[in-house]
């Protein structure tokens, strides 16, 4: 039995990053991790080796629709699965030793196995009990199910996001249940890799809760890229016969049933919170009813010494939420200040033109009744995307009508999850529109479309 200042129990973003800090900062810490590599779901089965597969099939689309004009000529790309796996492969197994590293480097304990609390401040891994003053839960979570539509990842007809990284083949077609963020990233892969993609979504649009504008520019150069949108349709099941799977749904306007045949169902339909054995119940600890752990504004539970943070506490499911939370919590542990600013938060879907977002929408202004001005400027007018070959998409900020501070940005272009930082950094400072077009942008850069969407919130941009 050892004794920590602090047990973190997962090892995902959200959880090594806290575990990491809390060493920076002086205690003595341990990391429980059951998964035989560190790093959690975003190394190990979500944003790493998805990039890795967006990246390779965005750079096999570049070589059939624009080489060519390029000037760039040679025999036809042609996709070798096995190798692009081993590519994937690499690419998740370089970042999960990094965090080994970074824990030896910190003399951080990874305490291998699944962790259940046996109350304040004891941690059990099988038959081993570990006390800690402090106890951060971290464990992240799992896909939701779908009624009627059961997954299977080995067979690889109906998969989750896990198993859609790791198909046995490409497959000829695609149903992708569910036009959010995994749904449009992966279902964006296997339409490059040549599968025939068909999104059903619910919702009569796609990404909800993103800006209006962003969503049509969206869907509509998804569908030029090849990809079937089938909205406000409501998946009522699939069957498995031979290797192809069957799936039925109704639209809603009319209640009308269809059937699609297809070689790989996907079901991207949301994820829940994952606290199953943990004996949260047992123990105590307030739950929301939607199953997410309950915290105040520090992070604590109801049970004194035990913290939560990430996917598994309400929020956005997003990585990046969760490091930021693991970082404060670790602060406030340690008898520091620790604070997330919720209201900078971005937001990025990895397709090819990249959307990305932050703050407030036109839309939820409107419904506030909140007076804001919006400067709007397109790709079209910027030169460095037309070199790129991508000038579809726009910058759109938004800034209070009378003060002109930044409220918000949406953008759907080249680069845009690179782009978004800087209006973050803006909001963090509290800067006005005129300060970002005030600022000198280096030419030829897509973020001089930030800027000409900052001149559009005053005077006006001066490339359109
Ligand atoms: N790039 C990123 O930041 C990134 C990448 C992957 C995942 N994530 C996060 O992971 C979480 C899960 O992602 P996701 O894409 O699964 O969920 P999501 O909530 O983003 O989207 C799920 C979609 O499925 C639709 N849907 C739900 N039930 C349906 C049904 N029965 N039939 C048809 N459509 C249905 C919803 O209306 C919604 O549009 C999200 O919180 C997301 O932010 C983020």
């Amino acid at each position: 039995m050892s004794t920590y200042d602090l047990i973190v129990i997962g090892a995902g973003p959200g959880g090594y990053v806290c575990a990491i800090r809390a060493a920076q900062l002086g205690l003595k810490v341990a990391c429980v991790e059951g998964r035989e590599t560190l790093g959690g779901t975003c190394l190990n089965v979500g944003c790493i080796p998805s990039k890795a597969l967006l990246h390779a099939s965005h750079m096999l689309h570049e070589a059939h629709e624009n080489f060519e004009r390029m000037g760039l000529t040679g025999g036809k790309v042609k996709t070798d699965w096995t190798k692009m796996q081993g590519y994937k492969a690499e690419t998740v197994s370089g970042n999960t030793k990094g965090i080994e590293f970074l824990f030896k480097k910190n003399k951080i304990d990874w305490l291998k196995g699944w962790a259940s609390i046996e109350g304040p401040g004891k941690v059990k891994i099988g038959d081993t009990l570990h006390e800690t003053k402090n106890i951060v839960i971290a464990t992240g979570s799992v896909p939701s199910a779908l009624k009627g539509v059961e997954v299977d990842n080995d067979a690889g007809v109906v998969v989750d996001s896990t198993g859609a990284l790791s198909l046995p083949k490409i497959p000829k077609s695609m149903v992708v249940i569910g036009a959010g963020v995994i749904g449009l990233e992966l279902g964006s892969v296997y339409a490059r890799l040549g599968a025939q993609v068909t999104v059903v979504e619910y919702l009569d649009v796609i990404t909800p809760g993103m800006d209006g504008e962003v969503q049509k520019q969206l869907q509509k150069t998804l569908t030029r890229q090849g990809l079937k949108f089938v909205l406000g349709a409501a998946v009522k099941g699939a069957e498995v016969a031979k290797g192809k799977a069957k799936l039925t749904y109704a639209l809603k306007k009319d209640d009308s049933e269809h059937v699609l045949e297809t070689d790989c169902v996907l079901v991207a339909t949301g994820r829940r919170p994952q606290v199953e054995g943990l004996r949260l119940d047992k123990i105590g600890v307030g739950m929301t009813d939607r199953g997410f752990v309950k915290i105040d504004g520090h992070w604590a539970t109801n049970v004194p010494g035990i913290y939560a943070i990430g996917d598994c506490v309400p929020g956005p499911m997003l990585a990046h939420k969760a490091e930021d939370e693991g970082m404060a919590v670790a602060e406030i542990i340690a008898g520091k200040h620790g604070h997330v600013n919720y209201d900078v938060i971005p937001g990025v879907i990895y397709t090819t033109p990249e959307v990305a977002n932050v703050g407030l929408t036109e839309e939820a202004a409107k419904e506030n009744g909140r007076k804001v001005k919006i400067g709007k400027f397109p790709f079209m007018g910027n030169a460095r995307a037309k070199a790129m070959m991508q000038p579809d998409g726009f910058v759109k900020l938004i800034a209070d009508a009378e003060t002109d501070r930044i409220l918000g940005c949406h953008i759907i272009g080249p680069n845009a999850g690179e782009m978004i930082h800087e209006v973050c950094v803006a909001m963090e400072f509290g800067a006005s529109a005129e300060d970002l077009a005030l600022t000198c942008h280096a030419h030829p850069t897509t973020s001089e479309a930030v800027r000409e969407a900052a001149l559009a919130c005053g005077d006006g941009a001066i490339h359109v």
